[in-house]
């Protein structure tokens, strides 16, 4: 497939060339990372340049990268992405941790169970956690870790005691108290990395998903959890979007990240993802937007929800 490459400063941008040309008008995100926005039909593209997007240093992440794909390389690029952060940090560590979101997600982690990465992975060496859990059994139709472990976690060697499921006998407030003592008990025990910087967990990489409306794990638009800077782990019984029990790891944990990627796909959430990317302002600003972890962010996105851009 051929990409342009676009090129400002540090920012970097790769994209189809089928969307660039079917879409000259694009502009490049410019809130949160220090941009003017540019027209791409003004810049020096290129066919088939790779695309590598480094060091865009702001006040917020360290480093931000938007990368637009076709359907199915979206898979095959993401678990890529997982795959080269398995052995970086298996080496570095003798650990990867892991959180997943629940979602669509998922099913973009199909490729990661085909070769070379399932064979290469050092499956023993994760430890999953989840961004946000619905409290309900584990074994209902809501539960992100019945979604998780039915298309991915099953079929994958990773020991069942370094997957932290929450525990689903409790309420909401009693799951995410005890969600967050057990990450507690793996930083003290250096399973999980620790921020130097902010003194909560540095996990090594959060998949994240976003909904229509803006919202990542279970902090949802307008919600004082979003201002929640003290817990690691929240409760919620108010979510907008059912289930309305809920747990969520807080911002501070989340960006307190060393990767996220944030994962998005569909024209259904092309407004968010243009308000995220685009939008100015701090009063309104979306969950999505406050994603700005200490290491580096990655949106991937497919063409539908990069399409208003
Ligand atoms: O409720 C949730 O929604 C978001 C987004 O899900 P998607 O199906 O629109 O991708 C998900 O990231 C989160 O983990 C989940 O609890």
């Amino acid at each position: 497939m051929a990409y342009y490459t676009y090129t400002h400063s540090a920012l970097h941008l790769r994209i189809p060339s089928s969307l660039s040309l079917s879409n000259p008008n694009i502009h490049l995100p410019s809130t949160r990372i220090s941009f003017q926005p540019l027209r791409f039909k003004g810049l020096n593209a290129k066919p088939n340049n790779r695309f590598i997007c480094k060091a865009v240093k702001s006040s917020m992440a360290a480093s931000s990268q938007v990368e637009i794909f076709e359907k199915e390389e979206l898979a095959v690029s993401l678990a890529k992405y997982t795959a080269d952060l398995s052995n970086k940090f298996t080496h570095q560590r003798g650990a990867f941790t892991v959180c997943l979101s629940g979602g669509s997600l998922i099913n973009y982690l199909r490729k990661l169970l085909e070769p070379p990465h399932v064979d290469s992975i050092e499956w023993a060496k994760w430890h999953v956690f989840w961004v946000d859990e619905r409290v309900v059994p584990k074994d209902h139709q809501d539960s992100n870790y019945k979604l998780a472990f039915d298309g991915f976690l099953s079929k994958v060697p990773i020991p069942p005691g370094n997957v932290y499921a929450i525990n689903d006998t409790l309420s909401a407030e009693g799951a995410a108290d005890d969600y967050e003592t057990r990450v507690k008990h793996l930083v003290n025990s250096n399973v999980i990395a620790s921020s130097s910087t902010s003194g909560f967990p540095k996990f090594d990489l959060m998949l994240l998903g976003m909904g229509p409306d803006g919202h990542v794990a279970s902090l949802f638009p307008g919600h004082p959890l979003v201002q929640e800077n003290k817990k690691w782990v929240a409760s919620i019984t108010d979510s907008p979007k059912p289930p309305p029990e809920r747990i969520t790891f807080t911002f501070p944990v989340i960006n307190s990240s060393a990767y996220i990627a944030l994962f998005v796909t569909g024209t259904g959430k092309a407004d968010a993802v243009h308000s995220a990317l685009r939008g100015s302002g701090t009063a309104d600003k979306l969950p999505a937007a406050l994603v700005s972890p200490e290491g580096e962010l990655k949106w991937f996105l497919d063409k539908g929800a990069a399409s208003k851009l």
